[in-house]
């Protein structure tokens, strides 16, 4: 018995699932154009396929589960479970329109031509705003549409915002923010059901440690009670004695962005020698 995983064959999510199922200890030999492979270690069967198709295969039970943007999810309205959200992919769904055009507020898109790839998500978005307006579905290369004539906004995917400014855009209204997410059947099998839970038990453990690190510092003894008192710890630090008498090493976990909020603090209170390390996996 095998979980079915679909991931996309090429594009923005192919290379970080590969990556994740990696960290998951999930080997997999993928071939070059090769579009269905095994693991060698875990009971997982892996189909390549375009990232528009991962929702109605899974809703079939063709594939188990997929890796996929929450934006495919919502757009294709198949039913699906989003079980896990993977924190790659992250990008926004937005409106744009020219850097000319003197743009107010939503009421300016009405009667507006408007191109996208996502005319689901857009008419809703549209209708919630009390907007009618003309959609043009397009599957790609959207952001030429306005410099062509084709329409006088466009609805497409956003991260860095170059793709916009190259074409003269600008961005007006976030309609979605998105990321990648491990989408699953809605009726699978207990032996299929139980793969998920022991793969989603590591996703969550990668994910976990993923912005938590390990830190090591040295402190006088009698500085330990207030540097102890700085930090969080996973139960709480460890405290070593060092081989000089009246110093200890305290060990303890915390995330990053704690880290650089409290590192003054640490080294006022006479913390020395402090030692940051990444950890690679993470159960509590
Ligand atoms: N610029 C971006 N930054 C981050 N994530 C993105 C970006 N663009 C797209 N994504 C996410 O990655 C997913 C796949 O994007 P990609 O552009 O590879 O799709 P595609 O061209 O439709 O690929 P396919 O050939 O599989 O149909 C998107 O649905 C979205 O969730
Ligand atoms: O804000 P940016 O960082 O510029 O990213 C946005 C671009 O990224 C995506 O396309 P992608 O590059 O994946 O190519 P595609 O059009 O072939 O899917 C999206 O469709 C935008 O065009
Ligand atoms: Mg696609």
């Amino acid at each position: 018995m095998k979980l079915k995983i679909a991931i996309q064959k090429s594009g923005r999510l192919h290379e970080d699932s590969i990556k994740l199922l990696k960290e998951c200890g999930i080997d997999i030999n993928n071939g070059v154009n090769k579009l269905k492979t095994e693991a060698s270690n875990f009971p997982l069967e892996v189909f390549f396929l375009r990232d528009d198709d991962i929702p109605q295969y899974i809703e079939d039970g063709v594939a188990d589960i997929g890796i996929v943007g929450e934006n495919v999810v919502l757009e294709k309205q198949k039913q699906v479970n989003i079980v896990q959200k993977l924190g790659f992919g992250k990008c926004r769904l937005s409106m744009a329109v020219e850097k000319s055009f003197d743009y107010t507020g939503i009421q300016d898109l009405h009667n507006k031509r408007i191109a996208t790839s996502y005319p689901v998500i857009v008419g809703d978005f549209l209708k919630s705003n009390g907007i009618s307006a003309e959609i043009h579905e397009i599957s790609g290369s959207v952001e030429i549409a306005p410099g062509i004539g084709l329409a006088d906004a466009i609805c497409d995917l956003v991260s860095s915002g170059s793709t916009l400014f190259m074409n003269g855009l600008k961005e007006v209204e976030t309609v979605l923010k998105s990321e990648a997410v491990l989408a699953a059947c809605h009726d699978l099998q207990p032996a299929q059901q139980q793969l998920l839970d022991k793969l989603l038990f590591r996703i969550q453990a990668v994910r976990k440690a993923k912005n938590t690190k390990y830190i090591l510092l040295n402190a006088p003894n009698d500085k330990l009670t207030e540097i102890i008192g700085l930090l969080p710890g996973m139960k709480s630090p460890t405290v070593l004695p060092l081989a000089e008498a009246g110093w200890s090493s305290v060990h303890s976990v915390l995330s990053e962005n704690e880290f650089w909020d409290i590192i003054e603090s640490l080294k006022a209170a006479g913390a020395q020698g402090i030692l940051v390390v990444p950890i690679e996996k993470m159960v509590i």
